[in-house]
């Protein structure tokens, strides 16, 4: 029989929630933090988290915490599932509440723009190393919403101690909600960050009326340049075909639970960064990411020309249509280049 845990959800957003519903219907007993009081009271008093997961009971072995201290009480494994954004103030609070090492499993997709740190490195630079245990990344293709209403899901555990990334596929795995593990952790952080950015320029040439082969173009051209930033980072190429890869490229590109897909697909109809932002309610990692990811293609001498484009319509003020034309229009090129650099040099 395996052991039954306290375990604590830091963030009350929709995939903090629908993380919890998983840990719960597991049969542990989750504690799911969240800053906003009001929304905690909901939590525990109609056992509904109705602006992040609407339509959605939650069970009774999850109860709402307003209070840190109280919630990382006792605790060994701490879900973090903050947008990257406010991880650092996050941890800030944690690391002045708690005595004892805890093993913080991470869930947040983005890269911190300037640092250019992964998420992993964040926490390891932020937390003192006296209350850190281990650092675990879950990731993959899963949509708070499907999960909460347990569809078929498969994600992908990493950390730097294997055993680490076991228990917490432990504590995760079910009927419903398959993981694996991945000894990769760069290459599963940076697909899971960078796939926002492709997912936003599917949104816009979705808006910009463009069609199927657009998309497929921009998920296979999109993963072609994930993969040659994150293999210069030091990531195995293989993680780029797998869940966390390719397969959260396909979900995030084309459905519609997707807020950074549905945030390109109001730019690419004409809607201006900060009304879309405004009007979201949830957040939109692949905006920010956009800005690290330019960074680190810049840092590494990457060519990254799908992000370069969308860094242009965010930040730039570029028309949509005319970055879409340029890009189509750039010096013709082999699809496969390291291919094309063996074959050259065996003639
Ligand atoms: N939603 C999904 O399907 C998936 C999301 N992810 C990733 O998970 C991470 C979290 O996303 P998600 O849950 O969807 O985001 P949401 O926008 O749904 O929720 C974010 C949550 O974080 C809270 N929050 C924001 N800032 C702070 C802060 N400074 N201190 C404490 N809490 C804060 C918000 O509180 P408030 O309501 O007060 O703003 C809200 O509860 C992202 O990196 C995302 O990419 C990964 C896989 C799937
Ligand atoms: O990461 C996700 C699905 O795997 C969620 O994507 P969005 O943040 O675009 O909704």
């Amino acid at each position: 029989m395996e052991r039954k845990e306290k375990i604590t959800v830091v963030g009350a957003g929709s995939w903090g929630t629908a993380l919890a519903l998983v840990l719960a219907d597991n049969g542990h007993d989750v504690r799911l933090w969240g800053h906003n009081p009001k929304q905690i009271e909901e939590i525990n008093q109609l056992h509904t988290n109705k602006k992040y997961l609407p339509g959605v009971e939650l069970p009774n072995n999850i109860v709402g915490y307003n209070t840190l201290k109280d919630a990382l009480n006792e605790v060994e494994t701490c879900i973090l599932a903050v947008p990257t954004k406010a991880i650092r103030e996050v941890l800030n609070d944690m690391a002045n509440v708690r005595q004892e090492p805890l093993t913080i499993v991470h869930v947040s997709k983005g890269i911190e723009p300037d640092t250019l740190l992964r998420i992993s490195e964040m926490i390891e630079d932020e937390m003192p190393e006296h209350l850190l245990q281990d650092v675990v990344v879950l990731s993959g293709p899963s949509h708070a919403e499907e999960v909460s209403m347990r569809h078929i899901t498969t994600v992908t555990v990493s950390s730097k101690n294997i055993e680490a990334a076991e228990k917490v596929q432990d504590l995760f795995i079910n009927s419903y909600f398959r993981v694996y593990t991945n000894p990769d952790i760069i290459g599963v952080e940076i697909g899971g960050a960078l796939k926002n950015i492709i997912a936003l320029a599917a949104g816009i040439t979705d808006g910009l009326g463009y069609g199927d082969n657009a998309k497929a173009a921009l998920i296979t051209r999109g993963l072609a340049e994930i993969a040659r930033l994150g293999t210069k980072m030091g990531a195995s190429p293989l993680t780029f075909s797998g869940l966390t890869g390719i397969g959260d490229l396909i979900v995030t590109c084309t459905s519609v639970h997707s807020r950074n897909w549905r945030a390109g697909n109001l730019l690419g109809k004409g809607q201006k960064l900060e009304e879309v932002l405004e009007n979201m309610g949830m957040v939109v990692e692949g905006v920010r990411t956009t800005k690290a990811a330019y960074q680190l293609a810049e840092k590494y001498q990457v060519k990254m020309p799908i992000t370069t484009a969308l860094h242009n319509v965010l930040f730039q003020h570029a028309n949509p249509k005319d970055e879409v034309d340029a890009l189509m229009t750039r010096v013709k090129t082999h699809e496969m280049e390291d291919l094309a650099n063996v074959l050259s040099s065996e003639q």
